[in-house]
C-alpha cells in the first residue's frame, strides 16, 4: 500500500475530466492525495494490466462511484448536491444496465462489443440519491427532485444532464400533455404564494441586489412585463388543461403569512458557442431594420452575488404568465435536428425564478430557482457531425467538461469548496452556476441516460460524472437575504379596497402611457410622412411657377419679336416707298432733261387748243 502511494500512477482522465490546455499547469486544481488515497490504490492497481488512459480513468471514476455506500450517508445527502439518475423508457433496453433493489445504485456490465476496452466491460456500480426507471412519471420525479426544494423555500439549482436524447429537456419542460419540472415548479410557487402576491413590481435584483423600485421604474416594469407578454405565444386553454393535470397529481398548499409581500420575477438565458444571450430581450421596434442580429451578455459578480449585466428580468403574476414567457424563450433558442435528436437543444439554456419576499418587519428575502436544460454530450467522432453542428458540439464538449473539473475540484475539497481551486471561470455555463458550484445554493443533478447497448461507453461517462458530482460536500445552503427598511408596502391585511384601487390606477397608468408612447411614436411617423409630402409639394409648387414663368417668358418675347418684326416691316415699306417716290421723281425729272422738246411741242400743242375756261393773256 505504502509502495503505491509512494509511486503513485499518474492521473489519467476520460474526454470529460480532461485538463484544458490553457490552463496554467501550476494553477490546476490538484487532488488532496490524502483524500483520493483509495482511488490513487485502485488505480495503481488496475494500471498493472496496461489500459489505456481512458479505460483508466473510467475504472477510477467508476470505482469512485463504488466508494459511495449503497445506502444514502445522511450527512452528504444533507450538505451535497442531490444526484438523481433517470432512465428514458425504451422498446427494448439493454442488459448491461441494471438497479439494485433500494433503487439507489445503477449496476453497468457490458456484454457486447460496444466498450473499447476491458475496463469498461468490467461491472460498476454508480450510486445516486434515486434512480428512475422508464416507468416512473414526471410527478414522482417532480416530487422527489424539485418538491421539497420549493417547500423549504431554498435557493437550488436544478439541472438535467446527458446525452443527447435522453430526456433533458423532456423532463424539465414535459410535452404538452405531462408537464416537467418546470410548469410543476411554477404553479407549486404561485400556489405557496398565492395570498401573499404583491401586484406590482416594488423590489427588484438589481446587480444581484434586491432594490426598491420607485414608482416611475415600477411602471415602467409593468409596460415591460406587458409588451413581453403581448409577444407571447397564446397558451390560456392549455395552461388550464395543464394546471388542472398538475393540481390532480400534487396537493400543493398555500403559506398565507399577512406580514410577507410576495413578488416573483423570471428570465431566461442561452449558452450558445460559449456566448451568453438574453432569450426575453425585447425585439427592436423597426420591424423593417430586417433581422437584428442578437447581442452577447456579460456575466459579472457584484458583492459575491454572480448576475448577468443588462439581462431582462420579467415581473409576473400567475403561473400562466411564467409560462408563456417560458415557451416564447423556447421558440427563440437554438434548436436543430441532428443524427440523435430530431430536435436537440444546441445550447445551455438557464430559466430563472426569482422569489423576492418582504416582511413588514423590514427584511427583504430573496430565493432563487435555477432550471437548467444543458445540451447533450456529443461523440463528434461517431456521429458524422459537421460544420455549425461540430462547433457547437465542441463547444458543448468543451463547456461540459468544465462542469465536470468544476465538480471534481469541488468533490476533493472535503471542507468549504475552495473559490481559487474550483474552475469555474473556465466556461461561462460554470460561471453563472457558481452559486452552486461554491455549495452557495442547492444543487439537484438529474442525469438521463438511454439505456441502450449502442449508447454504453457515453453512459459510462455520463455516469461517471454524476459520481463525481455526488461525492460532493458542501456547507449548509444558505438562502441570501437583505435586511431593508422601507415603508412603501400596505399592509396585507387591510389591503382589499386600497389595493383594488391602486391596482386599477396602476394598469390605467400603464395604458396611458403605452397610448402616449404609441401616439408619439405615431406623432413622429406623421411630421415624417407630412415633410416628406410637404417638401413634394413644395417641389412640384415651384415647378409649376418655373413652367409658367417660363411660358410667360416664350410669350412675351413671341409678341416683342413681332412687334419688332412689325415695326421693321413698317419701317422698311416706308423707307421702300420714299425711295421708290425719289426713284419716280428722278426718273420723273430724266425724262424731263431727255426730252425738252417735246415739253415744247406739248406747250404748243396746248396752245393750239381753244380753252374755254383759261384766258391765255401774254406768253411770258
Ligand atoms: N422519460 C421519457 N418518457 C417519454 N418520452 C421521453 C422520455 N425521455 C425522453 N423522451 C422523448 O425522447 C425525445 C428526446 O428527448 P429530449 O428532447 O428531452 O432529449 P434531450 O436529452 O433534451 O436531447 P438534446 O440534448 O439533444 O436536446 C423526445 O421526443 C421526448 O419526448
Amino acid at each position: 500500500m505504502s509502495d503505491s502511494y509512494e509511486a503513485p500512477v499518474r492521473e489519467k482522465r476520460s474526454f470529460l475530466m480532461a485538463r484544458d490546455p490553457s490552463v496554467d499547469r501550476r494553477c490546476r486544481p490538484r487532488p488532496e492525495k490524502k483524500l483520493r488515497l483509495f482511488d490513487d490504490i485502485h488505480e495503481a492497481t488496475e494500471s498493472t494490466d496496461g489500459s489505456d488512459s481512458e479505460s483508466e480513468c473510467a475504472s477510477s471514476c467508476g470505482d469512485y462511484a463504488t466508494s459511495v455506500p449503497i445506502a444514502e450517508d445522511s450527512s452528504v445527502a444533507d450538505t451535497g448536491p442531490q444526484v438523481f439518475l433517470r432512465l428514458r423508457p425504451v422498446g427494448a433496453a439493454s442488459k448491461a444496465y441494471s438497479v439494485s433493489e433500494d433503487g439507489k445504485v445503477l449496476v453497468t456490465s457490458a456484454k457486447s462489443e460496444n466498450t473499447s476496452n476491458n475496463v469498461n466491460r468490467m461491472e460498476k456500480h454508480f450510486g445516486f440519491t434515486s434512480i428512475f426507471d422508464g416507468s416512473v412519471g414526471q410527478r414522482d420525479v417532480y416530487d422527489i427532485c424539485v418538491g421539497p426544494r420549493i417547500v423549504d423555500e431554498e435557493c437550488v439549482t436544478i439541472m438535467t444532464y446527458g446525452t443527447s436524447g435522453s430526456g433533458k429537456t423532456y423532463t424539465l419542460l414535459g410535452d404538452d400533455v405531462l408537464a416537467g419540472v418546470i410548469p410543476r415548479g411554477l404553479e407549486h410557487i404561485f400556489t405557496i404564494y398565492l395570498e401573499n402576491l404583491y401586484h406590482s413590481p416594488k423590489l427588484k435584483l438589481v446587480n444581484g441586489c434586491i432594490e426598491f423600485l420607485q414608482d416611475e421604474t415600477t411602471l415602467r416594469e409593468m409596460q415591460i412585463s406587458k409588451k413581453l407578454l403581448n409577444l407571447c405565444p397564446d397558451i390560456g386553454g392549455h395552461h388550464e388543461r395543464l394546471k388542472e393535470a398538475i393540481q390532480g397529481d400534487h396537493t400543493f398548499e398555500t403559506k398565507a403569512d399577512p406580514n410577507v409581500s410576495v413578488m416573483i420575477w423570471v428570465s431566461f438565458v442561452e449558452i450558445y458557442n460559449e456566448l451568453v444571450y438574453d432569450l426575453l430581450s425585447i425585439p427592436p421596434r423597426q420591424e423593417n431594420l430586417g433581422a437584428v442580429p442578437r447581442k452577447s451578455m456579460k456575466i459579472t459578480c457584484n458583492k459575491g452575488q454572480v448576475y448577468i449585466k443588462g439581462l431582462t428580468t420579467v415581473f409576473v403574476r400567475s403561473s400562466e404568465e411564467a409560462l408563456r414567457l417560458l415557451r416564447l424563450g423556447q421558440q427563440r433558442s437554438t434548436y436543430a435536428s441532428t443524427s440523435v435528436n430530431a430536435n436537440s437543444s444546441r445550447s445551455h439554456c438557464v430559466f430563472i425564478v426569482d422569489v423576492l419576499k418582504y416582511n413588514s418587519s423590514g427584511m427583504t428575502t430573496q430565493c432563487s430557482y435555477k432550471f437548467c436544460d444543458l445540451a447533450g454530450s456529443e461523440r463528434v467522432n461517431n456521429t458524422g457531425t459537421i460544420g455549425l453542428r461540430l462547433k457547437e458540439a465542441k463547444n458543448i464538449n468543451t463547456s461540459l467538461m468544465t462542469l465536470g473539473r468544476c465538480l471534481d475540484a469541488a468533490s476533493t475539497s472535503r471542507k468549504k469548496p475552495n473559490t481559487d481551486v474550483i474552475p469555474f471561470r473556465d466556461s461561462k455555463l460554470t460561471m453563472l452556476l457558481q452559486a452552486a458550484l461554491l455549495g452557495k445554493e442547492r444543487l439537484a443533478m438529474i442525469v438521463t441516460v438511454t439505456p441502450l447497448e449502442k449508447f454504453y461507453e457515453e453512459n459510462l461517462n455520463v455516469l461517471n460524472f454524476a459520481s463525481i458530482a455526488k461525492n460532493i460536500i458542501f456547507k449548509e445552503p444558505l438562502i441570501k437575504q437583505h435586511s431593508t427598511r422601507y415603508s412603501g408596502f400596505f399592509d396585507n391585511s387591510k389591503r382589499n379596497t386600497q389595493y383594488e384601487y391602486i391596482k386599477e390606477i396602476e394598469e390605467d397608468n400603464i395604458s396611458l402611457r403605452e397610448e402616449i408612447d404609441r401616439l408619439k411614436f405615431d406623432h413622429v411617423l406623421k411630421m415624417q410622412l407630412l415633410e416628406e409630402k410637404l417638401r413634394k409639394e413644395l417641389s412640384e409648387t415651384y415647378q409649376e411657377l418655373m413652367r409658367a414663368n417660363k411660358k410667360l417668358w416664350e410669350e412675351e418675347t413671341a409678341k416683342k419679336r413681332l412687334m419688332a418684326e412689325r415695326e421693321f416691316e413698317f419701317k422698311l415699306g416706308s423707307q421702300k416707298r420714299r425711295y421708290e417716290e425719289q426713284i419716280e421723281d428722278l426718273k420723273d425729272e430724266i425724262e424731263e432733261l431727255k426730252s425738252p422738246s417735246s415739253e415744247i411741242d406739248s406747250m404748243d400743242e396746248k396752245e393750239d387748243e381753244p380753252n374755254p375756261s383759261i384766258e391765255i393773256l401774254d406768253d411770258e
